[in-house]
């Protein structure tokens, strides 16, 4: 989540506002670049305490496996002496904090008068509204089940951005324990109620009735910051690496497929091998980046036999991180095949690729059935009755949107064009931010 605050704060000095951004030293080497207002921004490093059974220097979600979440947040909360020393010694006193999940910044607030405080969100507002709301009462006497959560909460403005069936079972965390004995849903419920205001980085056109619903069951005012994405053609942001750019160079406009699965999700070894002759099969060229599967050091573990020699001209698999954002805007990448998590949604919406998703997590589920359910401008990978995502399902996917004279291909590509235009064209990004700006002020 630090990369979209990290954007704000961009967009935020462009109108000349100072930033104090506190993260992990690992998560300053390696966003540093993102910062392109470094007059404005000042990226502090904070230290992550060791909390068993975190392997040792771990500091960021990325690090880890999703289910030892739990003890980073737990870690994260031991650095709250550091952080209220740090806002304490700042130069000039700040007139806002924005935190997600540190539920207790607004009791370091209430130590300075005239502080406000800002719980900004950067996941798709119907995933909190869906399941993190007060219309559920979600008592810890017994644990949460699926049909627990099936049970939409009161006044929920939609009977399609639903998940259905055993994709219930994607929440069903928001009731385990995340961090000093609280559970997710306490955690996000607290940090929410205890804010001046609640910020979105989304958009009305897209989830105005979800954002006017968590407003009505928190009763605090919500701000809207747009998609937030940095100009990826701008001379601030760094080229494409030219190993990349090289390779993408040799193949026609809009021919290559390129996957990644963001920065948390990591796939079991055998679904991995299922997806990358998925890839093979669909016959385009193809760039997939994601991280090696569980179990596998690198990715070299996890590819099927003799598959290099198979794809060498045409296919390259990755196990590190890439310039995903540069590699959308190269005029070879036709088709992002897609985990749908909420950066990654925006950037898709504003690319000329197809979009193909593969969600994995709740909210990426729910990212889906908005861009692909009631935008149409993506087709969603079918999966079988175990969750699993089959060669032929990506395959056919990949070709329905990739296969000239496809019919679903021309109705995506339509649909695309025009939310593309309404997302890109009037300064809509400038617009957001301008009135986020607004609000603020009015909140100061
Ligand atoms: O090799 C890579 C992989 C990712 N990215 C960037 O990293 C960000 C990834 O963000 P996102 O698409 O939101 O995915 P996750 O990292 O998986 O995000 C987490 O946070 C999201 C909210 O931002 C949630 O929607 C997801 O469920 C949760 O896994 C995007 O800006 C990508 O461009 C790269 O630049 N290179």
């Amino acid at each position: 989540h630090m990369i979209p605050f990290l954007h704000l704060a961009n967009k935020l000095a462009e109108r000349g506002h100072k930033t104090t951004f506190l993260l992990p030293k690992k998560a300053i080497l390696h966003l540093a670049s993102l910062n392109l207002h470094t007059s404005l921004i000042t990226l502090h490093p904070i230290t992550v305490p060791h909390v068993e059974p975190l392997p040792p220097g771990t500091q960021t979600a990325s690090d880890i496996p999703i289910h030892l979440n739990n003890h980073l947040a737990t870690a994260m909360d031991l650095t709250r002496p550091e952080v209220e020393l740090i806002i304490m010694s700042l130069e000039s006193k700040p007139n806002l904090l924005f935190y997600d999940m540190a539920h207790w910044v607004p009791e370091i607030a209430s130590k300075l008068s005239g502080v406000q405080t800002v719980c900004y969100k950067v996941v798709c507002a119907a995933s909190l509204a869906i399941a993190i709301v007060p219309a559920r009462d979600l008592s810890r006497d017994k644990p949460i089940t699926e049909s627990d959560l099936a049970e939409l909460p009161q006044g929920y403005p939609s009977n399609n951005v639903v998940l259905r069936g055993a994709e219930w079972q994607n929440l069903l965390f928001i009731g385990l324990e995340f961090g000093s004995g609280l559970t997710f849903y306490e955690r996000i419920t607290r940090a929410i109620r205890s804010c001046d205001a609640i910020a979105f980085r989304t958009c009305r056109e897209i989830e105005g009735s979800f954002c006017d619903y968590m407003a009505s069951q928190y009763n605090k005012p919500v701000f809207l910051t747009g998609p937030v994405l940095p100009e990826v053609e701008s001379t601030t942001t760094t080229p494409l690496d030219k190993k990349w750019a090289d390779w993408l160079d040799q193949f026609t406009s809009r021919s290559v497929v390129f996957c990644a699965f963001g920065s948390q999700f990591v796939l079991e070894k055998e679904q991995l091998k299922e997806l990358l002759l998925g890839f093979e099969m669909a016959g385009k060229p193809f760039l997939v980046a994601v991280k090696p599967p569980s179990g596998c050091a690198s990715i070299g573990e996890a590819l099927p036999e003799g598959f290099e020699e198979q794809v060498r001209e045409r296919g390259v698999v990755c196990g590190s991180w890439v310039q995903q954002p540069q590699i959308l805007a190269h005029p070879s990448v036709g088709c992002f095949v897609s985990h749908c998590g909420f950066g990654s949604m925006w950037e898709s919406l504003m690319s000329e690729s197809q979009i193909v998703l593969v969600p994995q997590l709740g909210d990426q589920i729910l990212n889906a059935r908005i861009i692909a359910g009631e935008m149409k401008v993506a087709v969603e990978v079918e999966r079988g009755e175990n969750g699993w995502v089959s060669k032929e399902n990506l395959c056919k996917a990949i070709k329905s949107v990739m296969d000239e004279g496809s019919e679903v291909g021309e109705m995506v590509k339509k649909n695309h064009a025009k939310w593309r235009g309404v997302f890109v064209g009037n300064d809509f990004m400038g617009g957001y931010i301008d009135n986020f700006v607004k609000d603020l002020e009015m909140l100061v």
